[in-house]
């Protein structure tokens, strides 16, 4: 055997899993669903050729391995993935001279919904196809499922959640700025469904598109009664249509050309046989059900050669490539840019001007670039931000580069700093809208903070604009004034140093007895010894109040208000308050251990390197492990819990 086929299939194996891991457990994709399909279709050949299937592979299982804290429920009959196509000739070869059912394979969330007595009591995802979370509370908000029907005795069905296009980009628009916008309706449905809050769930317009009757019911001959069925219970059915070997052309066709005309996103079709006790006859493979097949689109490729790239500045600071291409029809549009995400798959294209690409739209939607055909490579990150000119800065975060502008002051990341100093926590600033803050840093009335209480000066303007009047432009100033007097907690959490939330800052304020002139010279050194207080926090603090700009911005902002003084001391309330931690192996539910350490320092515990007396927990993912730290924790009955363990204890 070829030693490098082996290592093909492992590496294969190992990228895979990945990315089938970020796209179905963490709503993440780190590839293009094109380019994850080649390389499937890539492992599935080799372990055809050398007979030899890898622990592990993706061939053979279906969905992720459930590790969110919804409740776990075993699938009573397995859930399989779908064996798939791009031709419609083996989509012809499979239904042979039977009859079938033609129907739009939609792109969301499988779910299993079980009635019994007439009532929805249990909804199930798939999750890897033999366990998978309970959302029933969830369910019981989708748009369009019946709670009740008219049928006494038990049974269940399938269907799949989705969030239609309109849906998803008014969602997408309402996010607040701090949050990531979801990149597809399946990623969104995916993350609404999985919900432990089904409040949330119910604002996302949720809807459930019955495809099958799987237990109990009526016993039916053909599938397209069983699904008519379902109609008359009250149950939204999946768009289908009979066909034949004669009409299968024509069918696929209709549908290709038809989905263009639909607000919900589908990643192809699946034909299945319409004899139900033929289907039942065939069996499944490890993976699939031999009674039907996807239909995948063949997405349309179209060359075109890259005119450039636009770097785009997002509010948080992040700097977006976009790729610009020669305008090329496809699919009936014209494109002519496709984001490219980030600088790790810039860098994969090897991407450069005048290099001749292959794009297409994913799913029929969304321009992508599938491949770089002359790999020239010749552009470069832009050293300065393009909105305000400050340095960029390479960010590596797991396998992901990103760009960032180092600016606090770009216009982008000053509006984020804005909406946050008028929060509600923090100087409680009524009548400020983000978009308002927009257009008075657009218009220059912002340099910095202090501004806010000189807005005075632009009053007949602003009383002009859009959306304002005398009335408003009145309780905007009030609301202003008011902020004035302010606690000290609330006016150094509105600040927005980094790591500084409200319950940190009370802390600080409390140790310095509300004294500013002391937390502004204060040192690291210093700042370490305040419980709750650890050295990234510290730094941070350090840092912002040596930096001249802000010291300059505070001196003006200082002029403008006064604080409220309190005698009565304020207690958070964090169960691991003064705790101390280390923290040690890799960590999963945070970004990185950093970020961990922030949020217990963010809840008044502390971090140290080395496990000693003192170490109220370690954590560590891995308590198996014979690493020096967990022998020691052992050693001294330091407790070892997992990051789970540790959600757990801070969410008491
Ligand atoms: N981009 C990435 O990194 C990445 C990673 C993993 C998977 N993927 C994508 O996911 C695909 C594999 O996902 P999968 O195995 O979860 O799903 P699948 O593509 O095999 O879909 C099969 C499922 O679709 C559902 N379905 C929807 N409409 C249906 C209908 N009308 N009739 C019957 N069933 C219907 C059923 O639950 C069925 O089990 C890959 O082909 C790839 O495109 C992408
Ligand atoms: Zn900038």
């Amino acid at each position: 055997m070829e030693k490098s086929k082996l290592g093909r299939m492992q590496e294969l194996v190992d990228q895979l899993s990945k990315a089938a891991y970020a796209y179905e457990q963490e709503n993440r994709e780190i590839m293009s669903n094109l380019e994850y399909d080649q390389l499937y279709d890539e492992l599935k050949q080799l372990e055809e050729e050398t007979g030899i299937v890898l622990a592990g592979s993706v061939t053979q299982k279906v969905g992720y391995e459930v590790a969110s804290s919804l409740p776990k429920v075993t699938h009573n009959k397995r859930m399989l993935s779908l064996d798939k196509t791009k031709e419609v000739a083996k989509l012809r070869t499979f239904l042979g001279n039977k009859e079938g059912l033609l129907s739009w394979k939609l792109d969301g969330l499988t779910i299993v919904c079980t009635y019994e007595k007439g009532q929805l009591v249990r909804a199930v995802t798939r999750g890897n196809g033999e366990i998978g979370e309970e959302i029933t509370n969830n369910a019981k908000t989708f748009k369009n499922l019946p709670l009740y029907v008219d049928y006494k005795d038990s049974f269940v069905i399938r269907g799949e959640a989705i969030i239609t296009y309109t849906d998803f980009y008014k969602i997408n628009e309402a996010l607040g700025e701090k949050e990531e916008k979801y990149k597809n309706p399946r990623n969104l449905c995916s993350g609404s469904v999985r919900q432990l809050n089904s409040q949330v769930t119910a604002q996302r317009n949720v809807r459930l598109y019955a495809f099958g009757l799987v237990e109990g019911g009526p016993v039916f001959e053909k599938k397209s009664q069983q699904l008519r069925w379902l109609k008359e219970r009250g149950f939204e059915v999946v768009e289908y249509k009979q066909v034949t070997a004669n009409t299968l052309e024509q069918t696929v066709a209709y549908f290709s050309q038809e989905i263009h005309n639909r607000d919900f996103a589908s990643d192809g079709l699946v034909l299945t046989y319409e004899d139900i006790s033929y289907s039942k006859s065939l069996g499944e493979t490890a993976k699939f059900p031999k009674d039907s097949i996807a239909f995948k689109w063949q997405d349309e490729r179209v060359e075109t050669t890259i005119k450039g790239i636009e770097w785009n500045t997002s509010r948080t600071g992040l700097i977006n490539p976009v790729a610009v291409f020669e305008p090329v029809e496809i699919e009936g549009t014209t494109v002519e840019r496709a984001s490219v995400h980030n600088l790790s798959i810039l860098e994969e294209f090897k991407l450069g001007i005048g290099d001749k690409v292959m794009v297409y739209k994913a799913n029929m939607i969304i321009p992508q670039i599938a491949e770089n055909l002359t790999q020239s490579g010749s552009v470069a990150f832009p050293e300065n931000c393009p909105v305000c000119g400050a340095h960029t800065l390479i960010k590596q975060d797991k396998a992901t580069k990103t760009l960032i502008c180092t600016n606090a002051n770009c216009r982008a990341q000053r509006l984020n700093a804005f909406i946050h100093f008028t929060k509600r926590d923090a100087m409680n600033i009524e009548g400020l809208s983000e978009a308002t803050l927009d257009k008075f840093l657009k218009r220059g009335y912002l340099e910095d903070f202090s501004s806010l209480y000189h807005l005075q000066d632009y009053k007949e303007e602003i009383k002009k604009m859009e959306g304002f009047g005398e009335k408003s432009y009145a309780k905007l100033v009030a609301s202003i004034e008011k902020s004035r007097e302010v606690k000290m907690p609330q006016f150094l959490f509105a600040l927005g140093i980094a790591q500084i939330g409200l319950g940190t800052a009370k802390l600080i304020c409390k140790y310095f007895e509300n004294d500013l002139s002391k937390i502004q010279v204060a040192s690291a050194e210093e700042l370490v010894t305040i419980g709750g207080i650890g050295p990234v926090t510290a730094k941070e603090l350090n840092e912002y109040f040596t930096l001249e700009e802000n010291q300059k911005m505070l001196e003006r902002l200082l002029k403008e208000i006064h604080f409220i003084r309190e005698e009565v001391e304020q207690v958070i309330d964090s169960p691991i308050i003064g705790k101390t931690f280390v923290v040690t192996g890799e960590v999963m539910h945070f970004k990185n251990r950093k970020e961990l350490q922030a949020q217990i320092e963010a809840l008044g515990g502390k971090v140290t390197g080395s496990v000693s007396k003192s170490t109220h927990y370690l954590i560590n993912n891995d308590n198996t492990s014979g690493s020096s730290k967990n022998k020691k924790a052992k050693e001294l009955g330091v407790p070892i819990i997992t990051e789970e363990e540790f959600l757990q204890l801070i969410n008491n």
